[in-house]
């Protein structure tokens, strides 16, 4: 079998931090991650706010702040994933949609910063089609981001990645303040990416609409991966496997939002083991002990009472 476009396995991110004035302490923000990404298939992170989403897309595009420290392995395509070979990769076989519009260049009008400085024939015929698949208007290319609306200056950073040929692309976020119309249709592009070939990694807080175009969902919580699912595997509450998945579930509008009681541990007051477990109906004391990354069922879970 071919190798996959990424593999990251036992993911771990801390930050030093001062307090106190000299005092450091590290906080341990991912405590373990693994996802993996196949070529022609499209994956989507799902998990709530401040779960460690930003900081995998970070690692992957070596770009995590100098205060961060990295465990575990990441690989592309079969080979280790180091800092050497990123820099290499990034912005033309790897590419991210950033989740932040501030990874614009403020000082760089749009068409340039799409090109990358590139004049080619072949270059300016795409940039044309991309424009014109989400209506930007071809004087856009000579405004700078700081005169376009926050939607358009979203459409402005999927089409830097569109623009390339890449074989993994990376998008955090990508969505938020666009319409539901153009929010699908940025999706439908990423999904187009993986047909051609590519590895396409989505990070999202909208299941719903990582669920129409993905081909597996990866759920983290507190800084875990807790399942890994095929998106079908949604369509009852039964084939999933994590209490949090299933949570996830019930709480989508077609289920009637059913939210479950509590929020996710800050990374300080983190309980020993099952970070889920102060949430969950089933914990035990087992639930105390370091939990395995288990497969189940096609899929992959972290929890000693998945069936
Ligand atoms: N430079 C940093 N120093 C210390 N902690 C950090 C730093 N960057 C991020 N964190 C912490 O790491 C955790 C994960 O952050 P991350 O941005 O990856 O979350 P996320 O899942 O992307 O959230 P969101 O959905 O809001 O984008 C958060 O608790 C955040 O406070
Ligand atoms: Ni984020």
């Amino acid at each position: 079998m071919e190798e996959p476009v990424l593999k990251i396995e036992h993911l771990n991110i801390s930050f030093l931090q001062y307090t106190n004035g000299m005092r450091q302490s590290q906080l341990d923000v991912i405590r373990d991650l693994d996802v993996e990404v196949n070529a022609g298939e499209m994956v989507a992170v799902v998990g709530s706010s401040g779960s460690g989403k930003s900081l995998l897309a970070h690692a992957v595009l070596g770009i995590l702040p100098y205060n961060a420290a990295r465990g575990g392995r990441m690989t592309y395509r079969g080979s280790e994933l180091t800092q050497e070979r990123i820099e290499k990769l990034r912005g033309s076989e790897i590419v991210m949609v950033p989740q932040s519009l501030s990874y614009l260049d403020p000082l760089v009008k749009i068409g340039k910063q799409i090109r990358k400085g590139r004049n080619d024939q072949k270059t300016v015929e795409k940039l044309k089609n991309i424009f014109r698949r989400y209506d930007l208007k071809e004087e856009v290319e000579d405004l700078y981001p700081f005169e376009l609306s926050g939607g358009m200056n979203r459409r402005i950073l999927i089409s830097t990645a569109l623009i390339e040929e890449p074989k993994l692309v990376i998008a955090d976020e990508p969505t938020p303040g666009l319409d539901l119309k153009v929010a699908k249709r940025a999706m439908g592009h990423f999904r187009e990416l993986a047909d051609l070939g590519a590895g396409v990694l989505v990070i999202t807080h909208d299941l719903e609409l990582a669920l129409e175009t993905a081909d597996r969902v990866v759920v983290f919580y507190a800084g875990c991966t807790v399942e890994e699912a095929a998106s079908k595997d949604f369509i009852r509450e039964e084939t999933l496997r994590h209490p949090y998945t299933k949570a996830l579930w019930r709480a989508l509008p077609q289920h009637g939002f059913q939210f479950i009681e509590g929020v996710q541990p800050y990374v300080k007051e983190m309980p020993e083991g099952c970070p889920f477990s102060p949430r969950c109906g089933m914990c035990t004391q087992e639930c105390r002990s370091d939990i395995p990354y288990r497969s189940l069922r096609g899929g992959r879970v972290r929890c000693l009472y998945a069936t």
